[in-house]
């Protein structure tokens, strides 16, 4: 089981990966093979990935859910390097929004549109 610093220094250690694979050879990268394809493909496979993940839940299947669920994060977390972002900034919007409550996190939202 993975502690808090580890999952952590997990995403981190794979947001480095992605960073270094944008300069990466689509040939022999996954990761670069999908930004050489551009935004479109990525947006594509996130769409795929949620799809799949919520066949597995409808399918009572825990341990696919996981495996679907990190497939959609890998991806998202992909779409966040594209876009100049990073999984910290995330996880500080996360951080936020602890200990208040979704319901008036919600009105807030409303009250700024
Ligand atoms: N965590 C992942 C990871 N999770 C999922 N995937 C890939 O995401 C794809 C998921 O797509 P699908 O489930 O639709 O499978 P598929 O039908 O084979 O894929 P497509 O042909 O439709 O693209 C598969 O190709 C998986 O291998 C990942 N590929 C890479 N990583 C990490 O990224 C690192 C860099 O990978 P490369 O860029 O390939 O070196 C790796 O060392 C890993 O740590």
């Amino acid at each position: 089981m993975v502690d808090k610093t580890e999952s952590n220094d997990m995403l981190a250690a794979l947001h480095e990966v992605l960073l270094q694979r944008r300069d990466a050879d689509p040939s022999s990268s996954y990761a670069a093979s999908l930004y050489s394809k551009g935004l479109d493909a990525i947006l594509k496979k996130i769409g795929e990935e949620a799809t799949e993940t919520v066949m597995a839940a409808k399918d009572g299947d825990p341990k696919k859910v996981v495996y679907e669920v990190a497939d959609l994060w890998f991806h998202t977390m992909l779409l966040l390097v594209q876009q100049g972002e990073s999984p910290q900034s995330v996880i500080d919007e996360l951080a936020r929004r602890m200990g208040t409550s979704g319901i008036d996190e919600k009105n807030a939202r409303n009250q700024n549109k």
